[in-house]
């Protein structure tokens, strides 16, 4: 029922003529003014953009964290418009992984917990031996049993992407993902990024007001006002 049947099967966003706006009255923002975006299958999708120019925004209404107000947005074959809230939490869950720069991982749980407990929640039957394995896979295999504030920045953002990919969502959103950590650090954690999303083949959106970061996705969008102003291929072979 809730099928974009006009939508190729390989077509995993399929965002149209989308409008957000938050506030009320007189203090009502127009933050996402017609956006269109398409995103096939295993693409790497960079939305580059100024402070402001809405690539947060774009990203809450493309994960269902935040309803458009009109236009019509379609995920991996959902009408997100025609679901209510229970309905979007259902599309997101284990389909769409979010990565953002604060890392969010829940201080009293260790490394492995912060994992694994998404997964039993979500009804994984193998969740510990997954999630043990998704670390072991972000290089985090000797920090298991760590709690958050016993690792750094770095292995906090590893633990978070962990926490993301243990799924296998076929949809992963990156938000400005090395904001809080140095350049080297970064660019750890962006070559992880990339690896996690070939392993599994996942359809990776990067938000980034970075140009160099940008230019290692795929495509390029960028948006200024609440619009995307250009849509392009990068050099980037990924
Ligand atoms: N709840 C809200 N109410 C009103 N305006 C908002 C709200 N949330 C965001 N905005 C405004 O929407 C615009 C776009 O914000 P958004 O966070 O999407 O931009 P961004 O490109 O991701 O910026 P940044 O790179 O700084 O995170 C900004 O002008 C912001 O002030």
């Amino acid at each position: 029922m809730n099928d974009i049947s006009s939508a190729p099967t390989n077509i995993v966003i399929d965002a149209r003529d989308v409008t957000l706006t938050l506030g009320e009255g007189a203090g009502a923002v127009e933050i996402l003014r017609g956006v269109s975006l398409s995103v096939a299958r295993g693409e790497s999708v960079a939305i580059l953009g100024p402070s402001g120019s809405g690539k947060s925004s774009l990203m809450a209404v493309l994960s269902g964290l935040e309803r458009a107000n009109s236009g019509r947005i379609g995920v991996a074959g959902q009408d997100f418009g025609a679901l209510d809230e229970d309905g979007l939490a259902r599309a997101r869950r284990g389909r769409i992984g979010i990565v953002l720069q604060a890392f969010h991982l829940l201080p009293t749980m260790t490394a492995l917990e912060n994992v694994s407990v998404p997964l039993e929640l979500g009804g994984v039957a193998d969740a510990e031996a997954r999630a043990r394995a998704e670390l072991e896979a972000v290089g985090l295999g000797h920090r298991l049993t760590h709690y958050p504030s016993q690792l750094s920045g770095g292995e906090q953002q590893r633990v978070a992407i962990a926490r993301a990919t243990a799924p296998r969502p076929g949809l992963l959103f990156a938000d400005e993902p090395t904001g809080n950590l140095d350049a080297a650090t970064g660019h750890e954690i962006v070559e992880l990024l990339f690896d996690r999303q070939r392993a599994q083949g996942t359809t990776l959106v990067l938000i980034t007001h970075d140009t160099e970061l940008a230019a290692r996705c795929g495509r390029i969008v960028e948006m200024r006002d609440g619009q995307i102003v250009r849509d392009r291929a990068s050099e980037a072979v990924s």
